[in-house]
């Protein structure tokens, strides 16, 4: 915490400041150091919007965001918590939970993002104009929800705290709070609509066939062609904890399955992830969320092994719309990692083209997984698979205690609800294909058991 600045001075200053009188307004674009509630801790900070507040002693807030942290940091916050008489701009930022840094990788657009963009515009597909068109997508979608006006959101006995900028329609899109129906997702700007509605509401599951249940957990496939409202609804409640994301309306080409918990109640929903109902990039899964207050439950990799077991029946091999979130990147290494060594274990002597195949995760993804555990070698031009016994056995020592709750094969009843178009089974052959034994390329066929 080296650079955060103790707050208990500039905390006495910024109360002496606030006491002293009406402070003039700040301007957009000022950087100062900012007090952070959670961690009572100032960090530097810029302001990207202002608004007049009812308060009259307190008549400006200010929508702040934490520089190089993620946007989920971002909050609206009055003077009192601004260190007016000290510009940030020389403070580092540190300190804050390494996740929240939004790290190098400032595009964060999804290739289907991108692809939409270059279809509209025609743009021309040289590299330089591909990156300068993306970069001004990324300009135009930072530039359109860089404001979060829905702070907090009601849904069943959960009141959670949103993350980013959803576009929900205008009335209800400038609310500081939502009340949304837990079973069929409409929202509602006043508790008095919500309390009625749910007296109305005939839902109790999600409008969907039901294709898993174990224990209290039920999972429902639901069709964006057939249930377009309720598919809209699941994106907007989504878009409040997901920063790159755009599919909000036009949800008729995805699937949605939707992992809930189950009580006599009824069907509650915890998480789900979207797929496309034919992605052109072999991708088993566009979007994955679970609502804050049953995160690190183990439900996001519930949900990821549903979509490798998915497309196991499918006879496909793929993976997630990249780029991953960071949250999405820590939860997709767990559980890569758990599924490859497990396979490596009770198949020491496997190739690569074994885990793809019995994992259903596409070959870069086991390659950079195996890389990160060091079981890959790069020897005379190629990469080897690499297995030393005590390196694969303090690895499993790590991982295999830890056993993440997956899907039980054996409780889902699913079979495609589409069958797949004469070019997804012409990209599935491919992808088969690219698993073969490719010349000068020993990473498909070498496996090798060290012993050290
Ligand atoms: C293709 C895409 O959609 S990418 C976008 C992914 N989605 C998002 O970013 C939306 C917001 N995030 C989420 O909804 C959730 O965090 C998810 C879906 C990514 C993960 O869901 P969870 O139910 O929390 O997953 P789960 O409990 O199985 O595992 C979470 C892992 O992340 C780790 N993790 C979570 N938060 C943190 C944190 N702040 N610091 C360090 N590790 C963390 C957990 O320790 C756990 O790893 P472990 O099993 O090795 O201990």
């Amino acid at each position: 915490m080296s650079s955060a600045i103790a707050s208990s001075s500039s905390g006495a200053s910024s109360a002496a400041a606030a006491a002293a009188g009406p402070q003039p307004a700040l301007e957009i674009g000022g950087r100062f150091p900012v007090l952070r509630v959670a961690d009572g801790q100032w960090y530097p900070a810029e302001i990207v919007h202002k608004r007049e507040t009812a308060d009259r002693a307190n008549s400006q807030e200010y929508f702040i965001h934490y520089l190089d942290f993620d946007r989920r940091l971002d909050e609206w916050v009055g003077i009192d918590r601004i260190d007016v008489s000290n510009p940030a701009g020389t403070l580092e930022s540190a300190g804050l939970d390494p996740l929240a840094s939004s790290g190098g990788d400032k595009t964060r657009l999804t290739r289907h993002q991108k692809r939409k963009f270059h279809e509209i515009h025609h743009v021309p597909q040289s590299v330089e104009e591909m990156d300068a068109a993306t970069a001004a997508l990324e300009r135009e979608h930072q530039e359109l929800t860089k404001v979060k006006y829905i702070d907090l959101i009601q849904i069943g006995k959960y009141e959670i705290t949103t993350w980013y900028f959803s576009p929900y329609p205008d009335e209800y899109g400038k609310q500081t709070k939502l009340w949304i129906c837990e079973y069929c997702l409409k929202y509602m700007g006043l508790e008095k609509s919500h309390r009625y509605h749910l007296s109305q509401c005939e839902y109790r599951q999600p409008p969907g066939r039901e294709i898993y249940r174990k224990g209290n957990l039920s999972v429902f496939e639901v069709d964006g062609k057939q249930r377009k409202l309720y598919c809209q609804c699941l994106c907007l409640l989504a878009k409040l904890f997901l920063d790159h994301k755009t599919l909000y309306f036009d949800v008729s080409g995805f699937l949605f399955y939707i992992l809930c918990e189950v009580d006599r109640h009824g069907c509650h929903i915890v998480g789900y992830f979207s797929k496309e109902k034919d992605s052109p990039d072999s991708n088993n899964l566009a979007c994955i969320l679970t609502l804050p207050p049953h995160q690190r439950k183990g439900y996001g990799k519930l949900l990821i092994s549903l979509s490798y077991e998915l497309a196991r029946v499918e006879g496909l091999v793929g993976g997630p719309e990249k780029p991953l979130s960071d949250l999405g990147k820590v939860t997709y290494r767990s559980y890569w990692e758990y599924a490859i060594l497990d396979y490596i274990q009770s198949h020491p002597s496997c190739t690569v083209r074994d885990i793809c195949s019995a994992t259903a995760i596409s070959r870069d993804d086991v390659q950079d997984t195996l890389h990160g555990l060091g079981l890959l070698q790069y020897w005379r031009g190629s990469y080897d698979l690499c297995l030393p016994q005590r390196t694969v056995q303090e690895h499993l020592l790590r991982i295999l205690p830890r056993k993440p709750q997956l899907i039980d094969a054996a409780c889902l009843q699913w079979s495609p609800l589409y069958p797949k178009s004469p070019k997804a089974e012409k990209r599935v052959r491919l992808s088969a294909s690219s698993l073969e034994v490719e010349p000068g390329n020993r990473l498909h066929e070498v496996a090798v058991l060290h012993k050290v």
